[in-house]
């Protein structure tokens, strides 16, 4: 029994109680003294008026359990103070019965309509039956029997529709309580689509007041759009065999009120008396429609500049392809990286390099059209798409686009309080002519970008035909460069350097050579920068260095006793913090005095890392050995680098070389370079010296020392002592 029912026990026990006070009065004076009538009177009476009371206070949910101990006691006290009453005076059981039973009904009447609207009926019959009762006791006589018998049967009635319409609200109120507590809207609407039950949750998301207003209403009147189609058949999934319940679906409800909501839909089957109506539960996913757009957001957009990221790029460079295919028009992908930036993190900060890229996002994104996509597909790289261009323009449209960008670029930029100067290096490809997928493009676009940054930074390149041949080249010389120093693969040959003056060897270059097992001879212009790209250059530096210092350790105490190797250092092996160490030990482990050991730097490998290269480059002249810039004249052939990073020489590239005996610019320019490197201190190298005429004009200029295929080609050191052997012969003789 549920713990509300137990009123019910109460006052059943009640009634029967007093009915049995009632038999034992009238019926059974013949059976019992009068003594044990009066008590048991009392007593039935006592329990008859407790049991009312008791069931009123559970009723109404107020009979603490301190009150339910004195129960039994209370009815033995009562029945006490009943039976010394009627002791007395046995007259005064059926009107004193009659009084108490009366003023008891009025107090629980009062009681029950005090304490809530829903037991007004019940109360005020009970009022009545106690009124009823106290008239009775003050005129009941026999012959009132009949009406009396009459008017307390008409009241029982009454007071019993009382309490079911009591308990049917409680009931119902219960139910509408435990619907409206749900955190979710709720309705049940018929197969004609009439709702008939409706939550107070559901009205407040679907615009209305009240969950009343809704009852009765066709759902079709909910929503605005909603159609009486659109109701039928939703129901009509419910008639459907072999359906998983609940049946879900989202949606984005438009209101009333003009507002929109996300919602989830449960519907779920509800057979009430035979019939099928539909249970409907609505549950707002405004938050979780936030969270998902935030996610897709963040899967979407880099969350430094706000730009696309590398995918939405992908995504939004498919469709336009896309799009431009169908309607016979052209696209260009521009590829842009930014050039030395990673020095502006190094040096500024992680901020300050975040800073850098929103500046250079807000440039490019100021010059390009409203459709055009600006994306940031990685580190300091972001592309531009150009859609929907007509035939034919696509190249010039994306050249123009990219002058435009380096341009915005060029003007500077200021970072954490510093004037920082960062050029881009640009690739293009186009729809239809380089790819014709979003992949095929970005990667054209790349590869033309990386033959801008080739020529030297700042630069444009539109990708054509031979690049993709080159890079797929240099994915072939990638995989082959692997486990190639373990397979010794790899040997040195040396070029003489000798003196411009006295015709001395006095220097060798070791120049690094390759015999693929796979390709065969690869020339080191092919495998340098491949290996320069995936960072084996480190390896391989490292192991030209250890074969190189070995070698000149093997000639001592031969002709080639004093000479001094020079070999060629690349960016990457500069950066290795464990490079100066790595010098120091191979001079160490093969008996060489660091002056015999020279490094050949491009300019370039000057201008990447400025800081960081003068610390190494110091180390290193702490530690004695020759610093020496290779190709002078190539590269930015800038004053500053000579005097910045105090090296020991200069080799003049033989692009000038070559010219000196007919070209006049030329042939001043390489004064020039020697005129200059005496006043700087510094000795002077020509390379690819290839005639007689070429080392006697370098000689009279003042050039200290010559190399090319005048004085020797790169040589294998057996076939090296034998000419220095010989030279020194000669030399000795002449
Ligand atoms: N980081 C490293 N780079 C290296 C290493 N070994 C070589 N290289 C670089 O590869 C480039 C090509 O070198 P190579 O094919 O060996 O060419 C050298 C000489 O053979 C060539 N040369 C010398 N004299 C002449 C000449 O009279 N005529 C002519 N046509 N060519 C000549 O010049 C190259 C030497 O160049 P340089 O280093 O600039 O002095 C080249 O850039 C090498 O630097 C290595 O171990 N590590």
């Amino acid at each position: 029994m549920q713990r509300k029912e137990r009123h019910a026990l109460f006052w059943g026990l009640g009634q029967l109680s007093v009915m049995a006070g009632g038999l034992v009065w009238f019926k059974a004076g013949h059976a019992l003294s009068l003594q044990w009538q009066l008590y048991l009177c009392a007593f039935f009476l006592s329990g008859g008026m407790v049991g009312y009371w008791a069931g009123t206070q559970f009723f109404i949910g107020r009979l603490k359990k301190r009150q339910a101990r004195w129960l039994v006691p209370g009815i033995f006290i009562a029945s006490g103070m009943f039976y010394f009453l009627w002791w007395f005076n046995n007259n005064w059981l059926v009107p004193g019965s009659a009084t108490a039973l009366g003023l008891l009904m009025l107090w629980i009447g009062a009681r029950l309509i005090s304490v809530h609207d829903r037991y007004r009926l019940l109360g005020l019959t009970l009022m009545l039956r106690g009124g009823f009762n106290l008239l009775s006791a003050a005129s009941l006589g026999p012959e009132m029997y009949g009406v009396w018998f009459v008017g307390t049967s008409v009241l029982k009635v009454a007071s019993m529709l009382g309490l079911i319409y009591a308990v049917q609200d409680e009931i119902q109120q219960r139910y509408a309580r435990t619907i409206d507590s749900l955190s979710h809207g709720f309705l049940i609407r018929d197969r004609r689509g009439h709702i008939h039950v409706a939550n107070e949750r559901c009205a407040k998301l679907l615009g209305f007041h009240t969950a009343q207003e809704l009852i009765g209403l066709h759902s079709s009147d909910l929503l605005p759009g909603l159609t009486h189609e659109m109701v039928d058949r939703y129901f009509e999934r419910f008639s459907a065999v072999d359906v998983q319940y609940p049946i879900t679906d989202t949606a984005v409800l438009n209101l009333r009120n003009g507002n929109q909501l996300p919602v989830e839909l449960l519907g779920s089957p509800y057979i009430e008396r035979g019939q099928l109506y539909c249970l409907v539960q609505l549950l707002d996913i405004s938050e979780r429609k936030k969270k998902d757009d935030l996610l897709y957001q963040a899967a979407r957009v880099d969350p430094v500049t706000g730009l696309f990221n590398r995918h939405a790029l992908s995504a939004r460079l498919t469709q336009e392809i896309a799009k431009a295919a169908s309607k016979g028009r052209e696209c260009a992908v521009l590829f842009i990286d930014l050039d030395k930036f990673k020095r502006v993190n190094d040096s500024f900060g992680h901020a300050a390099g975040d800073e850098l890229l929103r500046t250079a996002a807000g440039r490019m994104q100021h010059l390009l059209r409203p459709d055009d996509v600006l994306a940031r597909f990685g580190g300091d790289e972001f592309i531009v798409v150009l859609p929907d261009l007509a035939r034919g323009s696509a190249g010039w449209m994306a050249a123009d686009c990219a002058n435009d960008i380096l341009a915005a670029m060029a003007s500077g930029f200021e970072v954490s309080y510093h004037a920082l100067r960062v050029t881009a290096s640009i690739g293009i490809a186009c729809y239809p002519q380089h790819g014709d997928d979003s992949d095929t493009l970005i990667r054209s676009a790349d590869i033309a970008m990386y033959e801008a940054k080739k020529a030297g930074r700042g630069e444009q390149r539109t990708f054509h035909d031979a690049m993709n041949a080159f890079a797929k080249d240099g994915l072939v010389i990638d995989g082959a460069l692997r486990g190639a120093i373990e397979a010794n693969e790899f040997y040195l040959v040396y070029q003489p350097i000798t003196n411009a003056h006295t015709g001395q060897l006095t220097k060798v270059e070791a120049l690094l050579r390759w015999n693929s097992s796979l390709l065969g001879p690869v020339s080191p212009d092919r495998f340098i920068p491949v290996a320069e790209d995936s960072g084996m250059i480190i390896a391989l530096g490292t192991w030209v260095l250890e074969q190189a210092c070995r070698q000149v350790g093997a000639w001592k105490k031969g002709v080639l006793d004093d000479v001094t190797i020079s070999i060629n250092v690349s960016a990457r092996q500069l950066a290795d913090p464990q490079f100066v160490t790595l010098v120091s030990q191979a001079l160490i482990h093969n008996g060489l005095s660091p002056h015999q050991l020279e490094l050949e730097l491009t300019e370039r490998v000057l201008i990447d890392d400025t800081a960081n290269v003068q610390a190494v480059l110091g180390r290193l002249r702490a530690l004695g050995v020759g610093i020496s810039l290779d190709d002078f004249g190539t590269g930015y052939s800038s004053l500053s680098y000579l005097t910045q990073f105090h090296l020991n020489t200069l080799k003049i590239d033989r692009a000038f070389v070559m010219d000196i005996e007919h070209s006049e610019r030329s042939n001043s320019l390489v004064h020039a370079i020697i005129a200059m490197g005496h006043s700087l201190g510094l000795q002077l190298v020509a390379e690819g010296v290839e005639t007689g005429g070429q080392a006697a004009i370098l000689e009279k200029m003042g050039c200290h020392y010559l190399q090319g295929y005048h004085i020797a080609k790169p040589v294998p050191p057996e076939d090296l002592l034998r000419f220095a052997s010989h030279l020194s012969g000669a030399v000795r003789t002449g």
